[in-house]
């Protein structure tokens, strides 16, 4: 094979040099050869040599024979050309060989690959009353928020969507008084000491805990010490650890390892996977053990240390899955993507050859034999096409398959050999460009595609750097569709590049973003002997490193590459065909590889609940703001929000705020009753941009504070989340608990059917039987006035210093007060005196502007309206309804160190 590939070099490179001293742009079509070489004036620079060679020939051969002195010059002018360019081009490639060092090859040898039948996934036995409630989460107890070993748990339970509780010890030994029953499928005691030091009693019920409910618990021991005996009893020792091997009673039938000892221990699985994979040189072992539980009925798994070797990392997934019955457990596919992005885009000298791609596709066929429907994605820039030196422009035409089948147009073999899809014609990121000067490109690139029999069908694309992906250009999901009909996409940056294990995919106007990890490759990572760092880096990487453990822990995972990662030493060639045997190596896990819609269909089938995007604040990511359109500004979007509830005065309010000449208001939205309404339903999915829309440009010069209200924020489960990640800031107001009753009246004044249908007393004494109208007229009348329960939520999220929480009662009555607070607390400036701009209205019964000496304006008809009051005992039962959530919110603005208002007061007497 070796020897094959040599020989095609030489003629590869014989017909370029000769396609350019025709003058032409070689291999265009199947004639292309056929002109005799009359146009060799305009040659480039590269050609030189080869003319300088020609001219050096006629001194032996030639018609007209020169002098010997000529010739000499001639050769000496020769050597001295080649070698400056060589050496000017670049110092790893000569120009006429362009023979480079031998590309790496994998240091690890599988002693088992194919040869072993491993060991499957613990299914729970169908036989066990299992008491486990469905999705059971992990207890971990650590020693502090930041330890080592807590952090690199968590690390791996985030990475595989695991969820867990964390409880932080710190001093204090575990109170088990919030173990939920049945909830935990897995209890993990970073320190197992801790577990150890438990007080009788309370060990008693942790331990009914685990029996009753059929959980395990791991531990890992403190590194203090190399020998640990360990009493489960308080007398007589059971188990002596010792962190050179294990006196053990059994080893763990779990899935991910491959190798068991014969002594039934882990160490020797260990100590070979220690001996075995390069980079790895620790001096004492630490091994895992199980405690079958044969002497109290609870499994144990406890490692000897901690979890710095790779190796040990899936053994703690396969202890949860093992403890928990498999309850806790991740699945065994692993899908795997490879992107090769720039194809054509790269500079002249480490672009790919035609022995490069004959590289790629014996690699390609390797790889098929480890992962079945293995091909590799190739990202195209058409505008580059044929932009290297005669050898990379042959490899340009070999990775279409031109050169092989000259003169058979249309049967383009390597085309057929990958997955293809658009980059982008001109390598431009989209955000740059005009939305006409977008499409024009992507158009230009698909045009050179069907020129290039490349097929156009992925439905995938990828825009340069990610740029428009993530944060969104809307612009570029529009042109992506109706160019190219891309359905699905991935980006590096949602929500943030660091940390990788946190990345995620989110759906847009129907098009699936995916995450898209990096294998330690960068364009410019082109040779092994200049990998930054140092060889090293790369393959503790590959060996059970980060690029092992990203396969390892996410279900789907598309990987970045370059052109320039597969010339020159081609990184990514070695880089994946280790990792994947590694992976084959040391885990049962059905490695496969499917066309990127497949992929994403399958990744949102797996994480529904990812579907829906998060967006993030543009400007506390640089990454970000640098692939935003700088006509976009974060100046754009509020500082802060009136969150509702509603009926609570938060018109008012907000009418209020915009009197302030520092404060700015949202635009009225014509379609939801002037509010904006963007965190909360179907708006949100329209992205930040529409959002954006309703806040005026900013002006250079201009501070303002642009702020909304929409008063249906409040209660909305997922609104917090969502303003979290866009807003700085959030306000809250708190009003009587007769807004059900104003509820109620103004979904009257509205012409609501069923409010107009059913009296108050009916609302809100519905029962579960109820039609549903009424039953969610009750809802939406009773709901938001469980305060406690919803302010909690927003404190999830927010610190309470960014939330403010205001008396409802106290802004109708004095309005004043409050405005001026209000300034301090959002630190607005200039103040505004509210005493001048605000008088009590007797006709209207409220606070309202002043617009001139003697003039006020006031709320609409809509807000202070005038209905009857409350029947004493519709009164009555609602408050004996609201008591439970009354106490919470006590106790809850108490702990908050507010004023408890007096309505408050007079609700709970
Ligand atoms: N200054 C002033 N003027 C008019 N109304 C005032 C004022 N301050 C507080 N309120 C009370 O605000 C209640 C309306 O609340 P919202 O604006 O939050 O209602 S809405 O959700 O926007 O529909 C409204 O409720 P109703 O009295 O039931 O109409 C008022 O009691």
């Amino acid at each position: 094979m070796f020897e094959n590939m040599e020989s095609e070099k030489s003629i590869l490179v014989a017909s370029t040099v000769d396609g350019y001293m025709r003058g032409e742009r070689v291999w265009e079509g199947p004639h292309a050869g056929r002109h005799a070489s009359q146009n060799s004036r305009n040659l480039p620079l590269i050609c030189r040599p080869w003319r300088l060679w020609h001219r050096a020939t006629l001194c032996f051969a030639g018609p007209r024979k020169a002098s010997w002195r000529r010739c000499i010059l001639g050769a000496a002018l020769i050597v001295i050309v080649v070698v400056i360019y060589s050496f000017s081009e670049s110092s790893h490639r000569s120009l006429l060989s362009l023979v480079r060092g031998r590309p790496p090859e994998s240091l690890f040898r599988c002693n088992n690959m194919g040869n072993t039948t491993l060991p499957h996934l613990r299914v729970p036995p169908k036989t066990l009353e299992n008491k486990l409630r469905e999705d059971p989460k992990v207890l971990l107890f650590t020693e502090t928020r930041y330890s080592k070993t807590g952090k690199a748990i968590t690390n791996i339970l985030v990475a595989n969507r695991i969820k867990y509780k964390m409880e932080v010890l710190g001093k204090s030994l575990p109170g088990l008084t919030n173990l939920s029953r049945g909830k935990y499928g897995t209890v993990v005691f970073e320190n197992f000491e801790r577990y150890l030091q438990i007080d009788p009693w309370n060990r008693e019920l942790l331990d009914k805990y685990f029996r009753d409910y059929n959980v395990g618990l791991i531990g890992f021991m403190p590194s203090h010490e190399d020998t640990q005996n360990i009493s489960l009893n308080g007398e007589n020792p059971v188990l002596q650890l010792t962190r050179a091997g294990g006196t053990i009673t059994d080893n763990l039938l779990g899935m991910a390892w491959t190798v068991f000892s014969p002594d039934d221990t882990t160490y020797v699985p260990i100590e070979w996977a220690y001996s075995s994979v390069p980079h790895y040189s620790e001096e004492k072992l630490i091994t895992v053990v199980l405690d079958k539980g044969e002497f109290d009925g609870i499994q144990r798994v406890l490692f000897g240390g901690n979890l710095e070797f790779w190796l040990h990392r899936l053994l703690f997934l396969d202890a949860m899955s093992y403890l928990s019955m498999g309850r806790i457990s991740i699945s065994m596919d692993r899908y795997v993507l490879v992107d090769i992005d720039d194809i054509f885009v790269a500079k002249k000298g480490i672009r790919m050859t035609a022995d490069d791609v004959m590289a790629l596709l014996d690699s390609q066929k390797r790889l098929q034999e480890m992962v079945p429907g293995w091909k590799f994605n190739l990202g195209f820039s058409g505008k580059y096409y044929q932009n290297g030196y005669p050898e990379e422009n042959i490899g340009d035409r070999k990775l279409l398959g031109w050169y092989e089948n000259l003169y058979k147009v249309g049967s383009q073999e390597h085309v057929d050999d990958f997955w293809w899809f658009g980059h982008m014609w001109g390598h431009t990121q989209p955000h740059l460009l005009s939305p006409k000067d977008l499409e024009e490109q992507m158009e230009l690139n698909k045009q050179f595609a069907m020129k290039h029999n490349i097929p156009t069908d992925s439905g995938y694309g990828v825009a340069p750097h990610h740029s428009g992906v993530y944060p969104v250009h809307e612009a570029l999901y529009d042109v992506w569709k109706k160019v190219w009909n891309v359905r699905v996409t991935s980006s590096e940056e949602y929500p943030h590049l660091h940390p990788a294990r946190l990345r995620r995919g989110f759906i847009h106007r129907n098009i699936m973003v995916l995450p898209r990890q990096t294998c330690g490759l960068f364009t410019h990572t082109i040779f092994i002997d200049q990998y930054p760092g140092g060889r090293n880096i790369l393959d503790v990487s590959i060996h059970g490193g980060e690029l092992f453990q990203t396969i390892v822990f996410s279900p789907v995972s598309i990987f970045m590459t370059h052109l320039s990662n597969y010339g020159n030493d081609r990184l990514a060639l070695y880089t994946f065909e280790s990792v994947i045997k590694f992976v084959k190596c040391w885990t049962n896990l059905n490695l496969r590889t499917v066309p990127p819609l497949q992929l994403g269909e399958k990744y949102f089938h797996l994480f529904p609940e990812e579907r829906d995007p998060i967006w993030g604040y543009p400007c506390a990511d640089h990454r970000h703001l640098e692939i935003w359109a700088k006509n976009k500004s974060c100046e754009q979007l509020p500082k802060f929000l009136v969150i509702g509830p509603q009926k609570t005065g938060t018109t008012a309010l907000y009418t209020f705020l915009a009197m302030h000449s520092a404060i700015v208001a949202n635009y009225p939205s014509p379609e939801t009753f002037e509010e904006v309404q963007f965190f909360n339903g179907k708006n949100y999915y329209k992205g930040i941009d529409w959002y954006m829309k309703f806040f005026p440009v900013p002006a250079n010069s201009s501070s303002k504070f642009l702020f909304e209200k929409s008063a249906t924020y409040f209660e909305g489960e997922t609104v917090p989340n969502r303003v979290k990640a866009l807003l700085p800031h959030v306000i809250t107001i708190i009003p009587p608990s007769k807004r059900a009753y104003s509820w109620y009246h103004h979904m009257r004044a509205h012409n609501d059917l069923t409010s107009l249908q059913y009296n108050f007393h009916e609302v809100i004494t519905a029962t579960d039987k109820a039609p549903r109208q009424l039953r969610t007229l009750r809802n939406k009348c009773l709901i938001p006035g469980m305060y406690a329960k919803h302010i909690e939520r927003w404190l999830d999220f927010f610190p309470a210093s960014q939330v403010t929480i205001i008396d409802g009662e106290e802004l109708r009555n004095d309005p004043i007060y409050i405005m001026n607070d209000l300034q301090k607390f959002l630190n607005i400036e200039p103040f505004y005196n509210y005493t001048e701009h605000l008088r009590f209205d007797k006709r209207k019964g409220f606070f309202c502007q002043v617009i001139e000496e003697d003039k006020t304006k006031c709320l609409g008809r809509g807000k202070g309206r005038i209905y009857p009051a409350m029947n004493e005992s519709d009164a009555k039962l609602l408050k004996e309804y609201y008591q439970p959530y009354n106490i919470a919110l006590e106790k809850l603005l108490t702990r908050l160190d507010y004023p408890v208002p007096g309505w408050l007061e007079d609700e709970l007497q």
